[in-house]
Parts: structure tokens; sequence; C-alpha cells
């Protein structure tokens, strides 16, 4: 029935509204990334790194396990019903996710992406499973490919949406954040409606393939019956019969034959797990560690951006000309004497410090300022007073650090983050680019395995250029595009080629059970890593990137190796390879006479 439903141009149908319902998923999913820096200043935390990495960390941990049952009940009952009822879960994910940032609370925001992840995952591997099912051969990739750039959408309008809105459409009882998760909840809703649409045009299919298929199978029973009576008749019999068998070869496709086999009879258990093989545990590893140093990195680029690029750390050298007094806004005795110059040298003639693309150089202490009576500030408290201001002090949401007494600081602050949102959407703006021309390339040429590992080789560039050096990070940027791009347009297409086709939505929710260990582990690493080296992000976390990277080149290798003794299904163009072609002899005709 699969292979049969590649034949029906009802398929670029269900291809558009599976990828529309893919947007809200990986709209939300970014959500915390994009509102990196606004969630600080609304709940601002000496955990707040924690806090923010466990964001990512909980939608991860239950589908360590989870989609592996995702995908089997995708085998065992269906996709389309899959999908309905995944997206109702991210919806209700999110809905509790925006309640919790509009109740400034930890918990319920926590909550609501456990919920947001129960579906969030396993709709992906419904999807896949559907793709699968709707395209073989030398559409598979592309429709992947499409599926991909029109969800990445989905993370890049989150980059530039979401910050916009937390900064512009904050009402009384709504925060910013709140604002901008309640409108990520709206396209989560946009998603449930597109799975609804799918269900009636794939059970549609369905039945009509399935008519079809059973007109055939009367028509030829009947004619073979007819052809034993013997008599006079047999020839004429023979070659209607020689006839039919034509037409319904004609409306499998040999790839179809070939790839995918009528699967609805067939039994399928969990254990059909142990048959994997070797290409697929590699895979999954290398969809592991690859993964590792994309999907985390996007999570922290808006931090690193900042610390590398544009929010700089100021020497401490430069240092204000009266550090006990506000910088700059209403409160500062006045901006202009009260310069941060290198050295404490305050004689004529010396330059300002720190300069472009550094934080601005904030008070060190305060002592009981008050913002009472002053015209234009409604601040927080009627005093504030510290011994030591530190950077999780300045609450730039609050007016008196806004407006009143570090306002180049908040400035610069905004200012930075808006220019890390927009770079850090390079990758996936790339990928949103290029993933329809690259899946339509590898349906044609092949090459998978050599591609996911000369990806990671591109990755391995990108980290340690990221990581040791201090120049644009335009150029490493495009590279993480291009390479995650790469990789994923070899990867998920490779999976239906590396198990048996009744075991594919198993095998999807295996390898991103596999993937969320990593998605789940190694955000905790980097904020550990962080915290670490002081609460600075470089080099330390990069050099792990890295480290993922490399380890993405050595799963490479041995792909590459171990696909070529297996008859380089992966490396082949049509995901056949030479044995099994060898083995499998000329397609299989529907019935022999
Ligand atoms: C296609 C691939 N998908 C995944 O990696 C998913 N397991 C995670 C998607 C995150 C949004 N829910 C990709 O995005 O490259």
């Amino acid at each position: 029935m699969a292979s049969q439903k590649s034949q029906l141009t009802v398929r670029w149908l269900v291809l558009l509204l599976a990828c529309i319902m893919m947007i809200g998923n990986y709209y939300c999913y970014d959500n915390p990334a994009s509102l990196h820096n606004s969630m600080q200043t609304l709940m601002p935390s000496t955990n707040f790194e924690t806090y923010y990495s466990l964001l990512y960390t909980v939608y991860s941990i239950p589908n360590i396990v989870l989609p592996f049952f995702g995908g089997f009940f995708v085998d065992k009952l269906g996709a389309p019903i899959c999908l309905i009822i995944f997206s109702s879960l991210i919806l209700a994910g999110q809905i509790v996710f925006a309640f919790g940032a509009s109740v400034e609370s930890w918990p319920f925001m926590l909550m609501g992406r456990v919920i947001f992840g129960l579906g969030g995952e396993n709709l992906t591997v419904a999807q896949s499973a559907v793709l699968a099912q709707w395209f073989v051969g030398k559409e598979l990739a592309l429709a992947f490919g499409i599926n991909l750039s029109i969800s990445r959408l989905g993370s890049v309008i989150n980059n530039y949406v979401s910050p916009a809105v937390a900064d512009d459409l904050a009402f009384s009882d709504f925060n910013g954040v709140s604002m901008a998760l309640w409108v990520g909840a709206l396209i989560c809703g946009g998603s449930l409606f597109t799975a609804f649409m799918i269900v009636p045009i794939d059970k549609a299919a369905t039945k009509r393939l399935k008519d079809t298929t059973k007109f055939n199978d009367d028509l030829t029973s009947s004619l073979l019956e007819d052809g034993e009576d013997g008599g006079g008749n047999n020839r004429s019999k023979a070659s209607s019969f020689d006839g039919i068998r034509a037409v319904s070869a004609e409306r499998m496709s040999t790839s179809a034959m070939l790839l995918h086999e009528d699967i609805d009879e067939e039994e399928i258990r969990l254990t059909d797990v142990k048959n994997f093989g070797v290409i697929f545990w590699l895979l999954s590893l290398s969809c592991l560690v690859v993964y590792g140093c994309v999907l985390p990195f996007n999570s922290f680029a808006s931090g690193i951006l900042s610390e590398r690029n544009y929010f700089k750390a100021p020497s401490s050298s430069c240092v204000l000309m009266n550090p006990g007094e506000c910088s700059s806004g209403l409160l500062a005795v006045n901006a202009t004497k009260n310069p941060a110059r290198d050295d404490g040298d305050f004689s004529e003639g010396v330059s300002n410090c720190p300069g472009d693309d550094f934080a601005p150089v904030f008070p060190t202490s305060l002592d009981s300022v008050t913002c009472n009576g002053v015209s234009g500030l409604s601040c927080d408290k009627s005093s504030y007073t510290f011994s030591t201001v530190t950077s999780s002090d300045i609450d730039c949401d609050d007016d008196f650090w806004s407006k009143g007494c570090a306002k180049n600081y908040c400035d610069a602050y905004s200012d930075a983050t808006k220019t890390s949102d927009s770079v850090m959407s390079i990758p996936y703006f790339i990928s949103a680019g290029l993933s329809p021309l690259l899946g339509f390339l590898v349906d044609r040429i092949g090459y998978r395995a050599v591609v996911a590992s000369l990806a990671p080789c591109m990755l391995v560039w990108v980290h340690l250029t990221l990581g040791f050096e201090s120049g644009s990070p335009i150029a490493p940027l495009i590279g993480q595009g291009v390479a995650y791009s790469l990789f994923a347009a070899v990867l998920w297409p490779s999976v239906p080629f590396s198990v048996e086709a009744k075991s594919v939505g198993t095998a999807y929710g295996l390898i991103t059970a596999i993937q969320n260990f990593g998605l789940a582990v190694f955000p905790l690493i980097v904020s550990q890593l962080k915290s670490a080296n002081g609460g600075l992000y470089l080099p330390n976390c990069e050099v792990f990137f890295t480290g993922c990277a490399a380890a993405g080149v050595l799963v490479g290798a041995l792909l590459n190796i171990f696909d070529a003794r297996r008859g380089g299904k992966l490396n082949s163009i049509d995901g056949k390879g030479r044995k099994e072609v060898a083995d499998r002899g000329p397609p299989t005709p529907l019935m022999t006479t």
C-alpha cells in the first residue's frame, strides 16, 4: 500500500500539509533560544543558565525513550492518527509553557516543555513515516528536503518574530515573553488543524488503493481459474492475464516494488530492532554527535555571539570615573561627568573605553540610590543599595536600570541581542533555502555516506573558528548552515534504506530517541562548562562542540567502510546498492504464471 501511495498526485498536497504542520513544532522548539535574553531580564536569577538549559533538557529527557514507542505505534496504528495525537500534545505543551511565563513560574514553564517534547519529537517520527510512505526512490530525499526547508522557516520566523513580540507587545497582565509564547501557541493550533486535514486524505487514498488492489486480485484470480479450465480458450486467456499483469506492474514503479513491500499484513514487533544492522546503528551514532553540535549550539548561539562579537566583556582596566555612581541615564549625576577610561587616566584627550561591540562599564557599587521624585521613572524599589554590582543585578526591565542608572548598558544589551538573534538565524536560513535542492541532488547522485562524513569535517572548522578566532562570525555560521543542511539531507532519507520497510516507523523512533539523548545531555554539559569557566562560553563550550564534530567525522568514515562492505547502498543513487540488486534480480512481478 505504502509504495502505491507514491504514485498518487495527491502526495504533493500531503507533503505541503505535512510541512505546514511542522512549522508550529519548529517555531516553538526554538522559542527559548530566541527569547534567551528577554527571559533573563524577566526572571533574573543566579541559576538562570541552569533553568534555561533545562528548558531544552526536559524537552529531550522523555524523548530518550518515547519516540521509540512512538515509532512503534506509528507502525501499528498508522501515521496519520498519530499526527493528530502528537500535534495536540505540542499545542497543550506550548499553552502550559506560555501560562508558566505569564505567571513567571519556572516549574510551569518546565512542565510545558516536557508536554511539548512528548508531542514534538514523536510528531517528527510520525511525519517522517508519512513521508516515507508517500514518497519513494527518486523523490524521497527531495520530500525530506522540502519538509526541512519549510520547517526551518518556522525556526527563522521565530528568531525574528518572538524577540520583536517580547519587546513590543507587553500588556499590563502579560509580559512580553509570555506574549511571544502565546503567539507560538496560536501557530501550534494551526499545526493541529493541518494534521486534521491530512487524515481524511490519507484514509481516502488508502481505501482507494485497497479497492483497486482487490479489484485486480479478483480479476486475475478469475482469469486464472478460467485459464485452468483447459480447452481452446487458454491462449487468449493467458494473453489477457499478461495484459493485466503489465498494467498492474506499471502502476507500481520499479523502485517502489524494490524498496517498499506492502507492509499492512506483516506483524510488527518491537523486537525487530535486534535485526537492525550496523548501518542503522552508525547512522544513529552519527545523528547523536553531529546533531549534538547543531541544535544545542543554536540554543546557546545568542549568548555565544554576544560574548564573542556583540557584547564583549570590557577590559578590567576600563573603569568609570566615579565607580560608585550611575553610569548613564536620568540618575547619573551627569552622564558626561562619569565616563569610562582606560587605567583611570581621565586627563584630556584620553579616548573613551571600551568601544563598539563591548558591554559598557556599569557602576561597581551603589549606595541607597533612589528614584523618588525623578519624573519619567517608575522603579521597582524605592531605593537601591549594592556593595558589589554584577551583570545579573542589572534588570533592564526595571526603569531604575534601563532609564535611570545604566541606560547605556541596557541600550547596548538590547542592540547586541537583536544583532545576535538575527546573525544566529544564518544556519537555519541556509537550511531553509538549500534543503530542497540538496534533497533533489541526493536522490540523483547518492553519496549519502560520503556526505555524512564531509559535513562534520566542515563543522570541525566552524567550531574551531568560533572558539579560537575573534573575527566576524558570518563565515563560520554560513559553514554551520551548509554542513547542517548537507547532513540532514542525507541522514533522514538514509533510514529507510537501513531497515526493512515494515520497521521504518520504529527505526525513525529509535534514531530520534538516540538523538534526544544528546539533546538532553549536551545543553547541561555546555552550561556546566560555562559555569566552570567563570560564566564564559568561550573557548571551552566550542571545544566541546568541536569534539562532537570530530566524532562525527570518525563515525562517517566507519559508515563508508561498512556501507562499501555491504554493497554500497547508501552511496548508490537509488539506495539499493550492488549486492541488493544482484540478490534481488529484476523487479518481482505481481504474480507468476
Ligand atoms: C529533521 C531534523 N529533525 C530533528 O532533528 C528532530 N528530531 C528535532 C526537531 C526539533 C524540533 N522539534 C532537523 O530538524 O534537522
